[in-house]
């Protein structure tokens, strides 16, 4: 691999030491770094490198997923690291920055490639790359890439500003954008599923499909981030980005080889294709909510406007659901339900696919208790893929029950979305960073709602803190005649599993 000077702005802050370094760290580990690699970080802070280089030692005993305890492999991946003050706003200290990684790759005599991982607030992502360039830092010989952590913007006109101002420094494909659902590695494998299994490529379409559900809910609530979170919302914070990213990746069409250009060119092929709402229709395919007191795992926990730094009458959205229609070939006819929230009754990421059932009659007695069949993908935090199927009772003839087989039961010592992203953009591959264009249509289809919930024209409805959301996100699927599974699969079938101690305790399993 080649060399590289990992330039990380915002090295003191909290993402660097629980993600960035023990990411940096396993990719070390599995000898996936450069041989000629050195980290330069910076922060206001004055800080030598022993200290700093202690700091990172210390991140990884505490973060790695890894054991961290062998010293000598601590001592030598934390030699590699260096600290520079640097206040993002005086010209003098990027100035001083270039010299000492000058000095740094004339030492090593390695070739000036450098990657600027922005690991800041937003409000300095254009101010990094304007200087990045005046300073002579990104005009050296080698390669120069700009990883940018979100928010990508606050609403559409934002992020067009932002991409422009950045793209006067960096060209598109020097930008790296990080989406960390894009990084986890169940995601990535849905790309590869589709494309190499054409079992699964042959239903991948609403011919086969009744409807995609699309589920990321949390147990945290609101957490130390007040500040950010309550102008965010879970719009912005999940839904424009995640949540739609997952949808893209789920619905692209690929061709069996696919290049990185042609696997982004197709996701924004899906996102185009994705119906727009006109603002006074929001209501009528989205739900707002708002989480009250209620209890997580047994433990009361305080509503989102009684906790610290929200104000008492905030109307800011902890969850949205949604319903959307793709609007092409492949997916015409089939509805998307997306939802995501804070203090919901489970953490995970999870995609049910739901098949129709061409086969199924009213009258036909004999087919009772059948389900449709489902596809489930477990992204995170357990990974996992199952496909459920009806098969005959052998204790109550005539009865159909349906059992779930695990198709793939995840992977021990997966890597963490960082460690896959950070060694993507040390080889410069762009596939899993969302693209420009991608960015902006999740923005197009995300304004009205801002504007909505702004206005006021979608009811702010309120959920206890531990439930699944407020009904009326089980009401939209109710309308298609369809519900959220693994919420509100009906008691009983899994009270009848349990008892036969078989494998379809699904809930309790996973
Ligand atoms: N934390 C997380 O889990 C996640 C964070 N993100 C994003 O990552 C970015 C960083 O977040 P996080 O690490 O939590 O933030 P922190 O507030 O913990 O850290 C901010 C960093 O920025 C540096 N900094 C602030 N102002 C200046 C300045 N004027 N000049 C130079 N450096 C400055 C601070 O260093 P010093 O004080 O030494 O100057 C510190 O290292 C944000 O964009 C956030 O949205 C995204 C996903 C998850
Ligand atoms: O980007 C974000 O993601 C996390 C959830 O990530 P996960 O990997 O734990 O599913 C969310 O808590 C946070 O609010 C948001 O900014």
């Amino acid at each position: 691999m080649e060399a590289t000077t990992f330039v990380l702005f915002g090295a003191t802050g909290d993402l660097a030491k629980r993600k960035i370094y023990p990411a940096l760290y396993n990719l070390f580990l599995d000898g996936k770094l450069p041989q000629s690699f050195t980290v330069f970080g910076l922060g206001r802070r004055t800080l030598t490198d022993e200290t700093f280089q202690a700091n990172v030692e210390q991140s990884l005993r505490d973060f790695s997923r890894r054991e961290a305890s062998d010293e000598l492999l601590i001592k030598r991946f934390s030699s590699a690291f260096r600290y520079n003050v640097l206040d993002i706003g005086h010209v003098d200290d990027y100035e001083k920055l270039l010299n000492r990684i000058e000095q740094r790759e004339a030492e090593l005599q390695a070739a000036p490639n450098r990657l600027f991982y922005l690991s800041v607030g937003p409000e300095f992502f254009e101010t990094i790359a304007e200087r990045i360039q005046q300073s002579g830092l990104g005009s050296a010989d080698g390669w120069k890439r700009l990883v940018i952590e979100k928010p990508f913007g606050h609403d559409l006109q934002s992020a067009r500003d932002l991409n422009e101002k950045l793209s006067k420094s960096f060209a598109e494909e020097e930008v790296f954008r990080i989406d960390h659902y894009l990084g986890k590695p169940m995601v990535q494998r849905l790309e590869a599923l589709q494309q190499e299994n054409p079992v699964i490529q042959a239903l991948w379409s609403n011919r086969y499909i009744a409807n995609v559900q699309i589920t990321a809910s949390e147990t945290v609530g609101v957490e130390e981030r007040a500040g950010y979170y309550d102008q965010a919302g879970a719009v912005r914070d999940m839904f424009q980005n995640h949540m739609l990213q997952m949808l893209m990746v789920l619905a692209v069409q690929l061709p069996h080889i696919s290049t990185s250009e042609k696997v982004r060119f197709k996701k924004k092929m899906v996102m185009e294709a994705v119906e727009t709402l006109q603002k006074q229709d929001v209501a009528t395919s989205v739900v707002r909510g708002q989480y009250r007191a209620g209890s997580i795992n047994g433990q009361p926990v305080v509503g989102y406007t009684s906790e610290p730094g929200i104000d008492a009458s905030s109307m800011n959205d902890t969850f949205i659901a949604a319903r959307l229609q793709i609007d092409d070939f492949f997916w015409r006819g089939v509805p998307f339900y997306i939802r995501t929230g804070k203090r919901m009754k489970e953490k995970t990421t999870r995609i049910v696919i739901e098949f129709k059932e061409p086969l199924q009659h009213p009258s036909s007695e004999h087919k009772k208790g059948t389900v449709p069949n489902l596809l489930i993908f477990e992204i995170s935090p357990n990974e996992g893929i199952t496909l459920q199927i009806n098969t005959k009772d052998a204790k109550n003839k005539g009865q159909f029950k349906p059992v779930q087989i695990d198709l793939f039961a995840g992977q021990e010592d997966a890597p963490e979305a960082y460690e896959n992203l950070i060694f993507d953009s040390l080889h410069g591959d762009p596939t899993f960073f969302a693209h420009w264009d991608e960015v902006e249509l999740a923005w197009q289809w995300v304004q009205p709602v801002l504007e909505a919930f702004e206005e006021n024209l979608v009811p702010l409805r309120p959920y206890e803190a531990g439930s699944y959301g407020p009904a009326e996100a089980d009401a939209l699927l109710a309308a298609d005649g369809y519900h959220w599974w693994f919420d509100t699969k009906p008691e009983t079938e899994v009270e009848t599993q349990q008892k036969e101690g078989e494998q379809y305790a699904y809930n309790t399993n996973h």
